[in-house]
C-alpha cells in the first residue's frame, strides 16, 4: 500500500481520494493532504473519509511515497517552493496541475525527482474518470506503470505525450462540465414545456446515461446512433435542426479549442513565476 500526500485539499483531490479508498488502493491511515489556509475543509476531509491533515510540510512530505500536486496552476509556485526543502529525490510526484509543465515543476523544485503528469476528471469522486498520464524526463517505465495502476482504479486511463495534455484538458479535463452544463439546459427546457422537475430529472439522467452506455457497447458512429433516432419529418429532426441554426457543433469545437488554448496559456504564465 503505497502512502500519498496530497498538496492541495479541493475538489480534485477530494475526488481522487474518494476514488483511492473506494478502490482499497491505499488505507485512509495511509493518506495525508495539506491546505494553504481553509482549517474547515481540512476537518471536513478527516471526519468524512478519516484521511490525516496538517499544515507541517515536513511531516506531510516524510513517510510519502508519492506526493500529488493538486493545487491550482496559479499556486505553483508557492506549494513547490514551500516543500522542496523536504521532497527527497526517491518520491514520486503526481502533478493534476493544469497547464503546469514538468520542467517547471523540476526547476521549483531543484531536484530530479521522477515527475507523472496527469489530466484526471472529476468523475474520479465515483471512479469514472477519464484520465490522460505523462512522464516526464527523469520518470521511468516502473513510475509510469505505478501512476497507470493508480489511476486505474479511479476510472479509464490513457498514456500521452506530455505535448498533449493540453489537449486533453481542454477535451475530458474540463469535460464534465459541459455535460453538467447541457443537463442545465435540459432541466431548464423540461420546466419551459412544462415538466415538474420530479418528473424531467430521472428522464434526463437516464437520456444521458443511456445515450452513454450506447456509445460504451455499440459499434456505430455516434452519427448513426444519432440517425437512428432522427425520423423523417419527425421531432428529433425539428430539434436538431434547431441546434445547427445555433451552430452547436461549431460552439462545441470552439469551446474544446477554447479550453486547450487556456491550459496552454496558464503553462505559459505561470511557468515565468519563480
Ligand atoms: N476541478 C477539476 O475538475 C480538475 C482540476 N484539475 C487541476 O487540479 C488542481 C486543483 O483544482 P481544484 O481541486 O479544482 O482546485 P481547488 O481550488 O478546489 O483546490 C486547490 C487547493 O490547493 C490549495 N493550495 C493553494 N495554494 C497552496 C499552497 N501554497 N500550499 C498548499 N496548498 C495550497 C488550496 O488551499 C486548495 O485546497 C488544479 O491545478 C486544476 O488545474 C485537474 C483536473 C480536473
Ligand atoms: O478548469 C480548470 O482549469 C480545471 C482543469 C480541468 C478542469 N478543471
Amino acid at each position: 500500500m503505497k502512502k500519498i500526500s496530497f498538496l492541495g485539499a479541493g475538489s480534485m483531490a477530494e475526488a481522487m481520494i474518494s476514488g483511492l479508498l473506494q478502490a482499497q488502493i491505499c488505507t485512509k491511515e495511509g493518506i495525508v493532504a495539506t491546505n494553504r489556509s481553509n482549517d474547515e475543509q481540512l476537518m471536513y476531509l478527516h471526519e468524512t473519509y478519516g484521511i490525516n491533515t496538517t499544515r507541517n510540510k515536513r511531516d506531510f512530505i516524510q513517510d510519502a511515497d508519492i506526493i500529488v500536486l493538486a493545487c491550482k496552476p496559479k499556486d505553483a509556485s508557492s506549494g513547490v517552493s514551500s516543500i522542496c526543502e523536504y521532497v527527497q529525490e526517491h518520491q514520486l510526484i503526481i502533478s493534476v496541475m493544469a497547464g503546469i509543465p514538468t520542467s517547471y515543476i523540476t526547476q521549483l523544485l531543484g531536484k530530479n525527482n521522477p515527475i507523472i503528469r496527469v489530466m484526471p476528471n472529476t468523475s474520479a469522486t465515483i471512479g469514472k474518470s477519464a484520465t490522460a498520464i505523462s512522464a516526464s524526463l527523469h520518470a521511468n517505465e516502473e513510475h509510469v506503470a505505478l501512476a497507470h495502476t493508480l489511476f486505474t482504479t479511479i476510472g479509464v486511463v490513457q498514456t500521452v505525450e506530455e505535448n498533449d495534455l493540453d489537449a486533453v484538458t481542454g477535451l475530458s479535463g474540463s469535460g464534465p462540465a459541459y455535460v453538467y452544463y447541457l443537463v442545465e439546459a435540459m432541466e431548464k427546457a423540461a420546466q419551459e414545456i412544462g415538466l415538474d422537475h420530479q418528473t424531467a430529472k430521472p428522464l434526463i439522467l437516464q437520456t444521458i446515461i443511456g445515450a452513454a452506455e450506447m456509445l460504451k457497447h455499440s459499434q456505430k458512429h455516434p452519427s448513426i446512433l444519432r440517425k437512428e433516432v432522427t425520423s423523417q419529418g419527425g421531432t428529433t429532426e425539428a430539434g436538431i435542426a434547431t441546434l445547427q441554426q445555433y451552430n452547436y457543433e461549431e460552439a462545441m469545437i470552439a469551446c474544446i479549442k477554447n479550453a486547450t488554448k487556456r491550459s496552454k496559456e496558464m503553462g505559459e504564465v505561470y511557468s515565468k513565476e519563480k
